[in-house]
């Protein structure tokens, strides 16, 4: 359903992302691994339209998205969460997530503030409170609630898990095991193998801009190699 092929990125004449391609499919959790300033984020933003990419094809659910300024791409449904947990710091928790609110797309589920409230019950306590005075970590949650609220039919998820506390990851993990129980394809950017590991179905390495290895995240595991070469640290 997103299909990336042979795609070239740049910041400027710096050139970034070469030949990167990769899939994902309906219902499939997939991730994108690698050291950081391996091209992760790049990847992300090039799907969404954030960075100059010169070559290659983005193909979501049949429309080719190359070329489309990030709010149409949007549009279309891919869902994105970025590193800096962007948040509307003096609306409270109940606006932020009505802020996200889009129309209800055909083959997407459909989420409603009392679902996600009911996902993430930590944000329902505190939903009249303003979003600016969460942790970190509760930040993060909001966003995720709220890329939800746009109804995608997938997301992409760039490395959930940075800088947040043992306990909190664990309560990422559950919720995207949650979210991927609903059918909805996530794309996630991850440092963490132990993390990556217990919700990927598949993995691509990624290493100075070049995919180095696909396959399944049990296909990974079995790899010391591949492992100590592109994810050792
Ligand atoms: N705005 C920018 N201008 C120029 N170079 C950039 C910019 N952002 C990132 N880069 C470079 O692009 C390369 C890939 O960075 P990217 O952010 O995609 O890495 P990453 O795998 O997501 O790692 P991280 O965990 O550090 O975010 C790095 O060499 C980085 O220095």
């Amino acid at each position: 359903m997103l299909t990336i092929e042979k795609i070239h990125s740049y910041y400027g004449q710096a050139h970034i992302l070469s030949d990167v391609s990769l899939s994902l499919s309906p219902g499939e959790i997939v991730v994108l691994i690698g050291r950081n300033g391996a091209g992760k984020s790049t990847t992300i933003k090039s799907i969404m339209g954030m960075v100059k990419v010169t070559q290659g094809s983005i193909r979501f659910g049949g429309d080719e998205l190359f070329g489309e300024p990030p709010y149409r791409i949007a549009r279309r449904g891919i869902g994105y969460v970025p590193e800096e947990r962007r948040v509307f710091a003096r609306l409270t928790i109940q606006e932020n997530l009505e802020a996200g609110r889009q129309p209800p797309r055909d083959g997407a589920p459909r989420w409603q503030v009392d679902d996600l409230f009911d996902l993430f019950p930590n944000l329902a306590e505190a939903r009249h409170r303003a979003a600016g005075t969460l942790s970190g970590g509760e930040q993060q949650m909001l966003t995720i609630a709220r890329t939800l609220m746009g109804n995608p039919g997938c997301i992409l998820l760039d490395e959930p898990s940075e800088g947040l506390a043992p306990v909190v990851v664990e309560q990422i993990i559950k919720v995207i095991q949650q979210i991927k129980g609903q059918s909805l394809p996530i794309l996630l950017s991850e440092q963490n193998l132990y993390f990556a590991s217990l919700v990927s179905d598949r993995a691509y390495v990624i290493e100075t801009g070049r995919i180095r290895f696909s396959g399944t995240m049990r296909e990974l595991e079995e790899n010391a190699e591949i492992r100590q070469q592109y994810l050792a640290v």
